[in-house]
This record gives structure tokens, sequence and C-alpha cells, in this order.
């Protein structure tokens, strides 16, 4: 079904038909595929077999998490499904394109275009202001000036900060910080946002509120959100939960 049948649909008065379609179409397209993914780390002789033959499909609009001890590959999975990292074998594609097989340059171009990243330790520039933080990431899209500005404002609201647009990361909380960190990652309306333990930092209180922002940015906005975490209380939001044990991927559950 097309964006256009939907419309068409909706227009029609068949608002619940309509409905139905979208989580159709939703969960037709898979926004992630990993098949037979395998990583080895080398380092002179020593050779670690970080990844073993990973299959993962991750539905379009859900919120899929990688949980996993420590070092059982969760960070090394992200960066290959974001395209950071070059797996040893395997292929992986996003949003039904190959990534394995573009260039380095097209893939700079896909990972800026299509990916919003979130780390656990914020990333921010402390010399800018949160507004100017957001501005960086819209105008490396190549967005500028007026527009950066605006669009920065406008994401900014978008995550609740409106009011601390003119501050400095030092001048904000740790909650705080994550959500300018989040409005960054939304710049350019990139339809994966990819985050590495985002409540890690957080008191109980931020990291809810945290947690509905990705929850929102999925069930609300249509984003795909891959989230590597430790913390069980994300768990309630999440579409499905993969669990990695010493590089396989263990068992993957459906959470709804
Ligand atoms: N660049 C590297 N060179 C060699 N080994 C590496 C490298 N990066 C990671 N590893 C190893 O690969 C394994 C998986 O690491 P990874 O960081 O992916 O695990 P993780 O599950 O994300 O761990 P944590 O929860 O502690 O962040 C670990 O044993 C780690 O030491």
């Amino acid at each position: 079904m097309t964006a256009t049948q939907i419309d068409l649909l909706q227009s029609a008065g068949s608002a619940s038909q309509a409905n139905l379609s979208i989580r159709l179409e939703r969960t037709e397209v898979n926004a992630i595929a990993a098949r037979g993914v395998e990583m080895v780390y080398q380092s002179g002789t020593e050779r670690f077999q970080a990844l073993k033959n990973i299959d993962l499909e991750v539905k379009s609009g859900d919120i899929q998490l990688l949980m996993g001890p420590s070092g059982s590959g969760k960070t090394t999975l992200l960066s290959i499904l974001a395209g950071i990292l070059t797996p040893t074998s395997g292929s992986v594609s996003l949003l039904g394109e190959e990534i394995s097989k573009l260039s380095s340059s097209k893939l700079a171009k896909f990972r800026l275009e299509n990916i919003g990243f979130i780390f656990q330790g914020f990333n921010l520039f402390p010399a800018l202001t949160a507004l100017e933080n957001v501005e960086v990431a819209l105008n490396l899209k190549g967005i500028r000036r007026a527009a950066a500005h605006r669009q920065a404002l406008d994401l900014l609201d978008q995550v609740g900060l409106s009011q601390q647009a003119k501050r400095h990361p030092q001048d904000l909380s740790g909650g705080q910080k994550q959500r300018v960190a989040i409005a960054r990652a939304l710049a350019g309306n990139p339809r994966l946002i990819m985050a590495d333990e985002p409540t890690a930092a957080l008191d109980s209180h931020n990291g809810h509120a945290v947690i509905e922002l990705l929850r929102n940015l999925a069930k609300e906005k249509g984003r795909t959100v891959l989230i590597v975490t430790h913390d069980p209380r994300i768990i309630d939001v999440a579409d499905s939960v993969a669990y990695l044990e010493d590089g396989v991927l263990k068992s993957g559950v459906r959470t709804r």
C-alpha cells in the first residue's frame, strides 16, 4: 500500500482501516536486517571473535533492545549495524539498502542522512550552548543559518528544553544533556535512531524522561530505535529484546 492509498482511505473516512493499513505497512518492512554477521578483532597475533553468525531483523517503527553481559558484543554489533564498523563477514541492510556494498563515501552520506546517534556520555560540545549543539548537527546536514536556527529551536522544544536553549552543557542536568543529545540526533529527521546506553548515566527521574522520549520517537513518529542497554526499565517500552552472550545471539524475545 502506498502513502497515497493510505491518504485516500483516510479521506474516505475509513480512519480505522487506514490505521490498520499503516500498522501492516510498518510491520512488513525490516528497517534493519543482519545476516550471518561475524566480527573478529585482530591485534598482532591475537585474534578474538566478538560476534558469531548473527542474524537479526528489526521491523520499521520498532524499539529493539540489544542486551547481554559486559563484553558480550553489544556495542560491536551496534557499530556494525550503524555502518561504523565493517564486519569480518556477513551482510547488513538498512532501510532496504545493503550497506556492506556501499563505498565509504556513500556509506558516510547514508549514515548522515538516515541515522541519529545517542551515546551514554552525551558527547556535547562544552563550549557551545544547547541550541548551538543542535545547530551544528543541522549544519553538518547542509541546513544553514536561519533554517538551522529555527529547526534547532523546534527540536529543543520537542524534547522539552526550549527554556534551556541558551545554556551550556555544564549548566544542564544529566537528563537535560541527554535530551539535547536526542534533539541533536533528530537533526535532519533520520529514520533510524541508534543509542548506546542512553540512560546509564541518569537517575531514575531523568532515565524515565529519556525512555519516554525514545518511546515517543518510535510510536508517535515512526522512527526505528535500536538501543544497547543494561537498563531493565527500557524493556517495558521495547517491541523486541535480543540477548547476546559471548558474541552469540542467544534469544530474541518479542515483547508485543
Ligand atoms: N577494538 C577491539 N579490539 C579487540 N577486542 C575488542 C575491541 N573492541 C571490543 N573488543 C572485545 O570484544 C568483546 C565485545 O566488546 P563490546 O564492547 O562489543 O561488548 P559489550 O557487550 O558492548 O560490553 P559492555 O556492556 O561492557 O559495553 C569484548 O571482549 C571486547 O574486549
